[in-house]
């Protein structure tokens, strides 16, 4: 895309009512080590990642967002308590539709404080729904916490809530694995027909592949083991299916998921969590009572989110990507900070796109 001077104008505009909320402007390089970190931020940025190859440093990538490398910033520098705001383009390839632009600018705000997590949640929504407060936007609100905390309730094998929690970000391949280990859906043929073999191993036919013997006897064990498990029963199917299709104003998802904790202790505190959150965004006066909570919301965006998840979008006739988006990644900060990690939450606004609703407003 394009980016005129115009553009610039307003992205600087933003970042300055960002650092005006006292966030340090920093930076971060175009090209990033791809590596693991592209793992960071799951399938489908992976797929949309521009990659090239440097003799010394291996993989790079042209960023795909800004907030991975600023979390490596910050990590390496201590986890001392930190706000940051950055202004510059993301790179991501377009399969789907050419009409979207394979680089765009973004403007950010990061918060790096664990003193009052629903606080800054509440901080990064209202910074960026005050510089969207000239268009119209709708707002999606959610939580990957409470579904990451019902997945780790589940009275089922660990192997399968680690299973389940990976593939959160699959809605359909979520389901299916829910169907199967509830006892919903057959196991697929071909692993019914192997596992139905007494001895699997003496039918192989010669290795071919990459994996040694050792590796496939071990495989064919999990899998046994699995079908051993004792299905997930069918209450706590109907629990996670009930949760899934919250979609509520805030106050009254807030009712409905009080009302599953009862069943689902283990989201209690997540929903808690919530609760807290709908205060400080209160405190911050934005209209919670008519404020959207959809607990599905976020479940095909960045994977490193794991709390509050947000976004705004225009008018859908409009066709646009959303014009701000951001949510909580206490974990990622564990993993780039070697263990330690520090609760933080952001978000980002694209000063394009902002534009490009009030010209047609
Ligand atoms: N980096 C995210 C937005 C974000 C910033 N901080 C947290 N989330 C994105 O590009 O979509």
């Amino acid at each position: 895309m394009d980016t005129g001077q115009d553009s610039w104008a307003r992205a600087r505009r933003y970042q300055s009512v960002i650092a005006g909320q006292g966030a340090v402007v920093t930076d971060a390089d175009y090209l990033q080590s791809a590596g693991t970190l592209l793992d960071l931020y799951g399938e489908d940025i992976r797929a949309r990642a521009f990659t090239t190859h440097d003799p010394v440093r291996g993989e790079q990538m042209l960023r795909p967002d800004f907030t991975v490398p600023i979390v490596q910033q910050h990590m390496a520098h201590g986890a001392e308590p930190a706000r940051y705001t950055y202004m510059g383009k993301v790179f991501r390839k377009q399969e789907k539709d050419e009409n979207r632009p394979t680089e765009f600018v973004q403007v950010g705000y990061e918060i790096f404080d664990g003193a009052n997590p629903a606080a800054a949640d509440a901080e990064v929504f209202a910074t960026l729904a005050g510089l969207l407060s000239d268009v119209e936007v709708t707002a999606a609100t959610g939580d990957i916490g409470v579904l990451r905390a019902a997945v780790e309730g589940l009275k089922t094998t660990k192997r399968r809530r680690a299973a389940l929690l990976r593939h959160l970000w699959r809605p359909r391949r979520f389901k299916a694995l829910l169907d199967r280990y509830g006892g919903r859906s057959d196991m697929p043929a071909a692993r019914a027909a192997l596992l139905a073999q007494d001895d699997p191993m003496a039918q192989m036919p010669p290795l071919l592949g990459l994996r040694t013997q050792a590796e496939i006897a071990e495989r064919i064990e999990v899998l046994r083991e699995d079908a051993a498990a004792e299905p997930i029963s069918a209450v706590e199917l109907d629990l996670i299916d009930t949760l899934l299709k919250v979609r509520e104003t805030a106050p009254n998802a807030l009712v409905a998921l009080r009302d599953l904790s009862v069943d689902l202790p283990s989201i209690a505190p997540a929903v808690d969590g919530i609760a807290r959150r709908l205060d400080a965004l209160a405190a911050r006066g934005i209209a919670v009572d008519t404020l959207p909570f959809e607990a599905s919301y976020g479940r095909t965006s960045m994977e490193y989110y794991d709390g509050f998840v947000f976004g705004f979008s225009a008018d859908p006739r409009l066709n646009l990507p959303p014009l701000a988006t951001g949510g909580r990644y206490d974990a990622l900060t564990t993993v780039l900070g070697g263990g330690v990690g520090v609760p933080a939450v952001g978000g980002v606004i694209r000063p394009d796109l902002v534009a490009a609703v009030e010209a047609a407003q």
